[in-house]
């Protein structure tokens, strides 16, 4: 359970680093590394291992027995490091270029040796300056089609199913998401972060019982439906990137869950930063190019998830009920239905939840950003209420820009 730390445990230091990289041979001599900590996510560290003689370079990720953000208060189980390295190297079975290389797994001292990514950027970062990243669609609808459909029922048996079902049990982050995405921001819970200004719009929130009540089915399928090996946490903080290249990273939070999640909580981080381009761009024309071009990420990831899921489906599928007439449609249509829901979700509790997006809190002028996330919560709730009708993945587009500009 969350703050035991295995026998042997130490949170490293730029010091200590050297003892994990030594034995991996990887560096010419060990004495001449430069070791700096990096990490700016909310629960590691993270260790950027450089040699300058020969330009080589790795990354230590370590988990600490309590989540970063908050301190010791909140502890943390070290098995999410187990389950990161575990969900990366599944992911590399199917989709070796979209994830960073994992060199070693140290289990006592809950840390990943990977690929040092630092030629590419974050997403997030990249998008809110307002940068194209044309392959983006593409990778990522093919990272969600193999990983999703290659560690699900489709394709595996259910002895070997329920094997890794187990394998990813992951309770503590789990039950992080359950509160932070699904519960906290719909009550009136000390978690939440808003301004207070927002103060109306979130008890209109609050008071919405429809609003509740949907969120109660999306909860209900996030703590039940063990569909696939999801990442968990698959905003655009957690996805590098290059004109021509994307590696997701971070899976600590991977479990067996629905398909949707991570669909959707990728969409609803585009929708973010979609809104944050109110400020971000200034000029019109740029904006809604760019704004444009967000949405069509959304509708190009979709499509090409669908058809590369599709063909896996026609292809690979293993269920008897998959060649039934039908079957594929009402998967499908109860995908985008529960992709919407979700991000819904992840916008609400993006906004006024404990965990924001720089995209909408770096806006400096304050009316600016209340203005925005105020349509933000508008925009969540509609998506979360209305995702039955919304049953084309153009409905999610022409929602987003309806509501960004009413
Ligand atoms: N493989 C990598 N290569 C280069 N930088 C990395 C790599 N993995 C993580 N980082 C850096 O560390 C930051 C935090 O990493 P992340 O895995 O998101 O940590 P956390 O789990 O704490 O959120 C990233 O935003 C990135 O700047
Ligand atoms: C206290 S965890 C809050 C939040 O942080 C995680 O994101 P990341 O590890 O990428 O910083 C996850 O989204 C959690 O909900």
């Amino acid at each position: 359970m969350g703050g035991h730390a295995n026998a042997g445990y130490h949170p490293l230091t730029t010091e200590t680093v050297v003892q994990v990289v030594a034995p991996l041979n990887h560096f010419a001599d060990v004495n001449q590394l430069e070791i700096k900590e990096i990490g700016d996510g909310n629960l590691n560290y993270v260790f950027h291992v450089v040699e300058p003689a020969t330009g080589k370079s790795l990354i230590v990720k370590q988990a600490l027995p309590y989540a970063k953000v908050v301190g010791e208060s909140w502890p943390l189980t070290l098995d999410r490091a187990r389950i990161e390295s575990e969900a990366l190297r599944r992911a590399a079975e199917y989709v070796p270029a979209l994830v960073p290389k994992v060199h070693h797994t140290d289990e006592r001292l809950a840390c990943t040796v990977m690929e040092d990514l630092s030629d590419h950027v974050i997403l997030r970062k990249g998008l809110i300056q307002g940068q194209v990243y044309p392959k983006l669609a593409e990778h990522i609808a093919t990272f969600l089609a193999q990983t999703l459909f290659h560690t699900s029922d489709f394709f595996l048996s259910p002895l070997d199913k329920k094997e890794q079902v187990r394998a990813f049990i992951n309770p503590e982050l789990c039950k992080i998401t359950e509160d932070l995405v699904f519960t906290d921001p719909f009550f009136n819970h000390e978690t939440n972060d808003f301004p207070e200004a927002l103060q109306s719009s979130v008890e209109a929130l609050w008071n919405d019982l429809e609003l509740k009540r949907e969120t109660a089915k999306l909860k209900h399928a996030f703590l039940t439906r063990a569909e696939a090996l999801v990442h968990g946490d698959l905003h655009t903080g957690s996805i590098f990137v290059t004109a021509d290249s994307t590696k997701v990273i971070d899976p600590e939070f991977a479990y067996y869950g629905p398909i949707a999640f991570d669909i959707g909580q990728f969409f609803a981080n585009l929708a973010l930063n979609y809104l944050s381009h109110f400020h971000h761009s200034p000029d019109p024309q740029q904006r809604r190019t760019f704004q444009e071009y967000l949405l069509e990420v959304i509708e190009e990831t979709w499509a090409r998830f669908k058809e590369q899921f599709s063909q896996l489906w026609q292809t690979k599928g293993q269920d008897v009920y998959m060649q039934v007439a039908g079957v594929e449609d009402d998967f499908f249509e109860r995908l985008l239905e529960d992709t919407i829901g979700f991000a819904g979700c992840e916008v609400i509790r993006r906004t006024i939840g404990l965990a924001h997006v720089a995209d909408l809190d770096s806006i400096s002028d304050e009316e600016t950003q209340l203005r925005l996330k105020d349509k933000a919560l508008t925009l969540g709730s509609v998506l979360i209420k209305q995702r039955r009708q919304l049953t084309r993945i153009t409905h999610l587009s022409e929602t987003i820009r309806g509501v960004a500009h009413a």
